[in-house]
């Protein structure tokens, strides 16, 4: 790879344009903000230079500040490795430059990059280009005097939404808020720039120091009141993440003390905020996250996956229509296909109503939810699969029924077909086992509801082909997932590594612990949800087939609680008939159900668990620590079982899977930061009392007690029985 560079060419017109080389996005990696100031200083200093042009090489203005460097502070500590961009390139190089300097900006500015185009003296942008401030999503602000520049440009409400929720904008309404100067083509872009920064320079055009504007803050009694607002919103939405509260702190320094002490305080808070454990979380889902595209022997052989124009879907079931919903909406034309014509219908309206959910939440236009629906056909027989390109049944968990239908599946698909299944539980050797297209046999493993949950587990056997594996990368990236690869074993990654989380809260609730305050603390913590509110959410049913499933596959470390049955028996099915550990009831907020204790006492009296026969006494950190260090367990037998191809896979499908809170990294992340030998001698001591679902597996032993990181690669000498 080509080392990053900033270039400087000096036009006859007496531009100087300054260029950011370092594909793929142009991030300022320590190299380009030294040389930015450089060349900055050049240009200034050389008599010929009127006027500087600042842009990005390759269509991409920049992605922000290099994110490696985050990673770099997070392992050695060392915060003298930020280097000071705010003050002495974007004020003293940039902004108080005493030649005219615009910036050039295409496809995107995101982060230090727009940050950049805000100490300029002007923007010019090309049309569709990105614009945003999303360092709170890393766990930091913006710390090139983002903070302070974008309010004095669009104005304080708008600012603290894009920053807060870090949400980007395209160039066309930046114009309008008075991010962007002008749009021009991308042929225009460097010409235009060019004859404003001239302009300017011959006072045609308006000299305009971000930092000095005031026009657009508004009153100081208005101000206080959108920042109060936006603090008490913060504390709510996002409790554990300090860098929502001292975001609007900074800003709110600079509205008072003005914008170059709100720079001043910004640069301090920003490099307290990258060493918080909040940014370690966040920055490593990022890094994990984009790992997962890369999947040794797939995506390093010089395979290309193959355009997947027509897809069939079988079963409009929930997870069927959510699935053909996701497939419509990325122009992918979809048959469902049911049984009869009243499932079809009900699959197909299902399927409409997701799609106008979406219009009516403004997340799409009506115009594109036409043009989805019109790719969607309903059938009853297999005449239209003779050119779809990907099937993905996705009928009840019934072998047969899966067996019969791959079988055929085979007679009607195209030889270069993906056949996929969507099961969460059956093996998939079985599924496909009456047909000889083995390496096309694959699991796409969706997340209910299927069109909004972001986690596609790609399943393999030891049959598929690396062909088969790449193509539905491809279509899970085109339909906005994130696709993660991972072995065929009951329950895959995912729902494997989590089947103790709601036996962990069984066990404590049959221990004598109060099943609300169980969801209370388990929220706090950073899930959206409880385990039992989450039972009740997904239906007892499910528990239950689910439960059965994993008592035959792990029978050495399962807690079986009769309390689901309890329910069950007393006319209780969760939030499908209102009632379950809540009361569910049309506008109102689940309230806990006190007629649900009784139940819960029999449940005690037939486990007979409790030490002594008394409910045993527990802090909130134990609660959390007994409930989600068996998953970090059984997390641990997964990444011995080679069923992920590295631990970080694991921490993304945790968090996009099962809303694992992101800003704690992901499962085995979590437990890396608390240390494996606590969560090994935790179990240990667990185990001694109340039996084995509490047993600390092998590999969490051996960790623990060599010292070895959990993320440590499973070395090929180890037990490992890898199915990748
Ligand atoms: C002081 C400042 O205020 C602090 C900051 O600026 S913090 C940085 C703020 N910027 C961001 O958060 C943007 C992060 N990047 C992104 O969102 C996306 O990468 C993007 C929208 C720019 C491009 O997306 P996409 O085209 O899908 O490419 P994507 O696969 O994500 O990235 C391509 C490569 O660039 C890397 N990359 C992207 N942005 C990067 C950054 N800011 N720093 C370092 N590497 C970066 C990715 O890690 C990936 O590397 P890989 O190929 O080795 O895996």
């Amino acid at each position: 790879m080509a080392e990053p560079r900033v270039n400087l060419d000096v036009g006859n017109d007496g531009v100087a344009i300054i260029t950011i080389c370092n594909p793929p996005v142009n991030a300022l990696a320590i190299p380009i903000i030294a040389g930015l100031k450089e060349k900055f200083n050049e240009a200034t200093r050389r008599q010929d230079v009127k006027a500087i042009v600042l842009t990005g090489k390759g269509g991409r203005f920049s992605g922000g500040f290099d994110i490696t460097v985050f990673e770099k502070v997070h392992k050695n500590g060392d915060v003298s490795l930020m280097p000071d961009v705010s003050v002495d390139l974007v004020v003293n190089a940039i902004e108080d430059c005493k030649k005219p300097v615009v910036a050039a900006v295409e496809g995107l500015a995101l982060g230090g990059g727009l940050e950049l185009t805000m100490g300029c003296h002007a923007r010019i942008a090309t049309p569709k280009t990105q614009l945003g401030l999303p360092e709170l999503t890393l766990g930091v602000i913006p710390g090139f005097g983002g903070t302070q520049r974008l309010p004095r440009l669009i104005g304080l409400s708008k600012a603290v939404e894009m920053m807060l929720l870090s949400k980007s904008i395209m160039s066309e309404e930046g114009r309008k808020l008075g991010l962007i100067d002008a749009i021009v083509t991308s042929e225009e872009l460097l010409k235009v720039s060019r004859q404003w920064a001239l302009d300017i320079a011959a006072r045609r055009k308006p000299w305009m120091r971000s930092l000095h504007r005031t026009d657009k803050l508004g009153s100081l009694s208005e101000a206080r009141e959108i920042l109060k607002t936006a603090k008490q919103q913060a504390k709510k939405t996002s409790p554990n993440m300090p860098q929502h509260l001292v975001c609007l702190d900074v800003i709110e320094e600079g509205i008072i003390h003005g914008g170059y002490n709100g720079v001043l305080k910004e640069a301090k808070a920003f490099k307290d905020l990258v060493l918080s454990d909040t940014s370690k979380g966040l920055v490593h889902v990022f890094f994990a996250q984009r790992a997962t595209s890369k999947v040794p022997n797939v995506t390093d052989v010089g395979l290309k996956p193959m355009a997947v124009k027509k897809a069939a879907v079988i079963g409009g079931g929930l997870m069927g229509s959510g699935i053909a919903t996701a497939l419509i909406l990325a122009n992918i034309n979809v048959v469902l296909k049911e049984i009869n014509p009243e499932y079809l219908l009900k699959g197909i309206k299902t399927i409409e109503a997701y799609v106008r959910g979406l219009v009516s939440r403004g997340k799409l236009t009506q115009d594109k939810a036409n043009k989805a629906l019109s790719m969607l056909k309903g059938v009853l027989d297999y005449s239209e699969f003779k050119d779809v390109d990907m099937v993905i049944e996705a009928v009840i968990e019934s072998i047969p029924l899966k067996q019969k239908i791959f079988s055929e599946m085979e007679k009607v698909c195209p030889h270069h077909c993906i056949l996929a299944t969507n099961t969460s539980t059956i093996d998939l050797n079985i599924v496909g086992e009456k047909t000889s297209s083995e390496d096309r046999i694959i699991g796409a493993h969706f997340f209910s509801p299927a069109h909004v949950m972001p986690l596609l587990e790609i399943v393999r056997t030891e049959k598929t082909s690396a062909q088969a594996i790449l193509d539905l990368m491809a279509v899970g990236k085109s339909i906005k997932k994130v696709p993660v690869v991972v072995g065929n074993c009951t329950g895959f990654a995912v729902n494997r590594a989590f089947f103790p989380y709601a036996q962990g809260a069984h066990l404590l609730a049959n221990l004598g612990v109060d099943i609300f305050r169980i969801d209370r603390v388990i929220s706090s913590f950073g899930l959206p949800i409880g385990p039992f509110q989450l039972q009740d959410l997904a239906g007892y049913g499910v528990a239950t087939a689910v439960g059965k499933e994993f008592a035959k596959a792990f029978p050495d470390r399962i807690f079986q609680s009769p309390l689901v049955d309890l329910l069950l028996k007393s006319g209780r099915n969760g939030k499908n008939n209102g009632k379950g550990y809540y009361i569910y009831e049309k506008g109102s907020k689940p309230k806990p159900d006190p007629s649900v204790l009784p139940i819960i006492e029999e449940s005690k009296r037939l486990t007979n668990i409790m030490p002594g026969g008394k409910p045993i006494s527990i802090t909130d950190k134990e609660i959390v620590e007994m409930i989600l260090f068996p998953v970090v367990n059984e997390s641990c037998r997964v990444l011995e079982d080679g069923i992920v191809v590295r631990a970080s896979d694991l921490d993304v499908a945790s968090v996009l899977g099962m809303s694992f809170p992101s800003y704690r990294g992901g499962i085995l992340f979590w437990a890396e930061t608390l240390g494996p030998k606590h969560v090994y001698t935790s179990l240990k001591k667990w185990s001694q009392i109340h039996g084995s679902f509490y047993k600390p597996s092998k590999f969490l032993e051996e960790r623990a007690t060599k010292g070895i990181p959990l993320s440590a690669p499973v070395s090929s000498s180890s037990t490992s029985r890898s199915r990748l």
